[in-house]
């Protein structure tokens, strides 16, 4: 039985195999991908479908304070783009969004005030050094008193006049993708040479690419080297797709539990590194079908351990690492050292908590080694970390008693999880 007490969630078990249809918001790193580049656009966009979710409505919060105006209509968003609004200081709250911390600081420097960017105590830890000097160098103004994290002011001086700039981009993709999301609006664009080695999150990466396409820019890549040349942007319509790295622990309910679970609007075609889930579904023997409408996963209900380096699609992490308690085998996980600069320490928490349940789980330097152990119930803490809830609901399906702390965190990406997942196992 699910049950709630005071800030718990009691996991629920799965009964039997499972037979569920789910449907699961939109992206967030498509639907904030979309208000930048809308409210950069020279027209409105109505985006469609795009996530509801705390993340998604930091990322409306900057833009209108940066001047973009935004209208929800139904399941859809019309966002007007920024227009001149004033030299007021204003200040934009980041909460623990890495994109809206990554990708908005730019947006001010095009703009003409200070704006003070500060979020959570969380947000202040996460890496964005790099991003920072870049823009510097790049013609931003940005004052973050030497500490290269928030709080920081960006000084809005009508402009950013753009160019060649070297980026370490390994702490995060976001980086790289701030600037390229940023270079059509530069003066003279944006080239940025990668240095240090490559950034995690490739799929993230060619999503940038892929949405500055969709909405007019013209942007280059060769090897290390990207190029943004300037261009007036617009995409009067565009609909975002569900968010695959959400709907991770209910296509990994199907491995976890046995049975049958169809992810609704699965696309045939994504960027999203979600979809690297089927491949590996596939390799660790369960049965998976993609058709128009959609994916269907077919547990056996027994999963073989993995090597597995998730360096291109370390979000999943969480995810799969409590699938792995339950392989047959030893597991280890590697190539995601940057998840200790993620919502919290990722490795540190995925190790404490997955112990704390009996899994035997270490931390590496750059990931995870799971021993399968038999997992007995307790309380699994998420260090306010959506994906944790998602990794302790997977947990629950076959161990009794999961009381999952601060279950509304999930409310970064998918304010409606637990109500999904309770549909899922009914
Ligand atoms: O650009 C994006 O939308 C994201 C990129 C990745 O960040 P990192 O490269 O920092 O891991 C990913 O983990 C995050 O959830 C979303
Ligand atoms: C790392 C993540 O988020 P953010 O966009 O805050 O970086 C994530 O969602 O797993």
């Amino acid at each position: 039985m699910a049950g709630n007490t005071a800030n718990t969630w009691s996991a629920p078990v799965a009964s039997g195999p499972l037979e569920a249809g789910v449907r699961v918001p939109g992206s967030k790193s498509i639907t904030n991908r979309a208000y930048v580049l809308a409210a950069l656009s020279a027209e409105p966009t109505l985006v469609r479908r795009p996530l509801d979710s705390r993340d998604a409505r930091l990322m409306l919060g900057a833009l209108a304070a940066l001047g973009a105006t935004t209208e929800p209509g139904g399941e859809n968003v019309l966002v007007r783009p920024m227009a001149p609004s004033g030299t007021d200081p204003v200040s934009v709250a980041l909460g623990n969004a890495g994109t809206v911390a990554r990708f908005t600081p730019a947006l001010a420097g095009l703009g003409s005030r200070p704006v003070l960017f500060d979020g959570d105590e969380a947000i202040r830890r996460r890496p964005i050094a790099p991003l920072l000097r870049a823009l510097t160098e790049l013609g931003a103004d940005i004052d973050d008193g030497g500490r290269g994290a928030p709080p920081f002011t960006v000084r809005g001086h009508g402009g950013i006049a753009g160019g060649k700039v070297e980026l370490d981009s390994r702490a995060s993709s976001q980086f790289l993708s701030a600037l390229l999301l940023a270079g059509p609006s530069f003066g003279s664009g944006v080239t940025v040479r990668l240095i240090g080695g490559a950034p995690p999150s490739e799929p993230h990466i060619a999503m940038t690419l892929d949405l500055l396409r969709r909405f007019g820019a013209a942007p280059e890549r060769s090897g290390t080297e990207f190029h943004v040349p300037p261009a007036r942007l617009s995409c009067p319509d565009y609909t975002v797709e569900p968010d695959l790295s959400t709907a991770a622990p209910f296509v990994v309910a199907a491995a976890v539990a046995g049975g049958r679970v169809r992810l609704e609007g699965w696309p045939e075609e994504t960027t999203q590194p979600g979809d690297w889930l089927r491949g590996l579904l596939t390799e660790l023997g369960q049965g998976v079908e993609l058709d128009a409408g959609g994916l269907t996963v077919t547990g056996t209900g027994s999963i073989p351990g993995a090597r597995l380096d998730l360096h291109e699609v370390g979000e999943l992490t969480p995810v799969v690492a409590a699938m792995l308690c339950f392989a047959e085998g030893p597991s280890v996980i590697s190539g995601v050292a940057h998840l200790r600069g993620h919502e919290t320490d990722r490795l540190a928490a995925l190790a404490t908590e997955l112990s704390g349940l009996g899994a035997g789980v270490t931390e590496t330097e750059d990931g995870l080694e799971i021993t399968p152990a038999p997992l007995h119930g307790g309380v699994f803490h998420t260090y306010e970390d959506h994906r944790l809830v998602m990794a302790a609901a997977v947990l629950g399906l076959r161990v009794p008693g999961v009381l999952v702390e601060n279950p509304a965190t999930v409310g970064k990406t998918f304010p409606g999880f637990t109500g999904a997942w309770g549909a899922m196992l009914a």
